[in-house]
């Protein structure tokens, strides 16, 4: 892809001649905003066997007494007795997810709540460790280093920005926090300016984020500060935890439309989604659907529907591909259960 050249001769090292450690942004920064959005160091992102079981703690009598005690009246000896007979059970909640994501590619996980979608992007992320996670993790075929790792955006579910500062504060501010001692402050504030172009925030540049309490920038422009956030850092991967939650249709299509354009400067991009609309779902590459932690399909979003009536389920009238597969991840379908069984 022309927009690597700059990068080409370094695609599997983990040292950018001439740019920045930490962003991968040039030494010279005299065309600095408009370079930083458009080279980025590529990043293959392949995940195998990726498995999560934790150990949870089934009480068996304890929730009565749990109760007495938020409200007072402490357990008796024989209730305390009962609650630490508690049993310890194993849940899996991720059960060998395989798949990869490539530079200039989007790869939306879909799949009911509850199915896994978070625990996975935690752990493509590097977020996950601990003995019940098992599998294998590789950015462009090796285990992430530190600087892979700095190289990963991550945009939660639960974004947490500065109520009172305005989108433009907040950007300025958090470049000036982020980036490298090695660029200036004007340089920063370039960055960050560029960045609130870069992801259509200008015309609410000047108002405040706000809250619940105080009215702000709308959900769409919220969700933008998000990446906007984590774009200041120019990542080459690019993790998004249901971005488009609460948006509607037409928020969510802009918003996605966003992500394909930054996918299309090189950025690997993964974005869980709740319930995307049809012209949202013919926007990603590849899709992997969960259900209750297991890999549904994982391939092109093209072919699920062909996929899909080749092992016998397809819908009864034209639908949206992603309602179709969510409604197989739910198991509306009751063979499903039968060839989920299968995998
Ligand atoms: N640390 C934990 N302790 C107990 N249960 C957990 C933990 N982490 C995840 N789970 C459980 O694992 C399952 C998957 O959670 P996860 O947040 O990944 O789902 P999700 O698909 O992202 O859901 P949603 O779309 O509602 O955000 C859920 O049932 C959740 O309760």
């Amino acid at each position: 892809m022309p927009m690597f050249d700059a990068v080409e001769s370094t695609t599997h090292g983990d040292s950018l001649e001439g740019s920045d450690q930490f962003t991968g942004f040039p030494r010279d920064t005299r065309d600095l905003p408009s370079l930083m959005l458009s080279s980025c160091y590529p990043i293959t992102l392949r995940f195998v066997d990726v498995c999560y079981r934790l150990k949870i703690e089934k009480r068996q009598k304890g929730s009565r007494s749990n109760i007495r005690r938020i409200l007072g009246h402490g357990p008796t000896h024989d209730q305390s007795n009962q609650t630490s007979m508690a049993m310890i059970q194993e849940r899996t909640i991720l059960n060998g997810i395989t798949g990869m994501v490539s530079p200039g590619e989007i790869l939306a996980i879909l799949g009911p709540s509850g199915s896994g979608k978070s625990t996975l992007l935690n752990a493509l992320a590097g977020r996950l460790q601990g003995p019940g996670f098992t599998g294998t993790i590789l950015a462009n075929n090796k285990k992430p280093c530190k600087q892979t790792l700095k190289r990963t955006g991550f945009v939660t579910q639960d974004d947490v920005l500065y109520p009172h500062l305005s989108v433009r504060e907040t950007l300025i501010f958090c470049s000036l926090l982020r980036l490298p001692k090695s660029l200036s402050k004007k340089e920063k504030t370039l960055v960050a300016e560029s960045v609130i172009s870069e992801l259509g925030l200008t015309k609410c540049e000047n108002t405040i984020i706000g809250n619940s309490f105080i009215r702000g920038v709308s959900g769409g422009e919220r969700k933008r500060v998000s990446i906007a956030h984590e774009m200041l850092i120019n990542p080459s991967l690019l993790i998004l935890d249901e971005p488009t939650s609460g948006l509607d249709s037409t928020a969510a299509h802009r918003l996605v439309l966003t992500l394909n354009s930054l996918a299309q400067k090189g950025k690997t991009i993964v974005t869980s989604m709740h319930q995307p609309s049809s012209r949202v779902y013919h926007m990603f590459n590849s899709v992997l659907v969960l259900s209750e932690g297991r890999c549904l399909y994982f391939g092109k979003g093209s072919e699920s529907m062909a996929y899909f009536e080749s092992v016998g389920f397809s819908p009864s009238f034209p639908m949206n591909p992603a309602d179709f597969l969510l409604d197989l991840a739910n198991g509306t379908y009751a063979l499903i259960a039968v060839f989920l069984s299968l995998l």
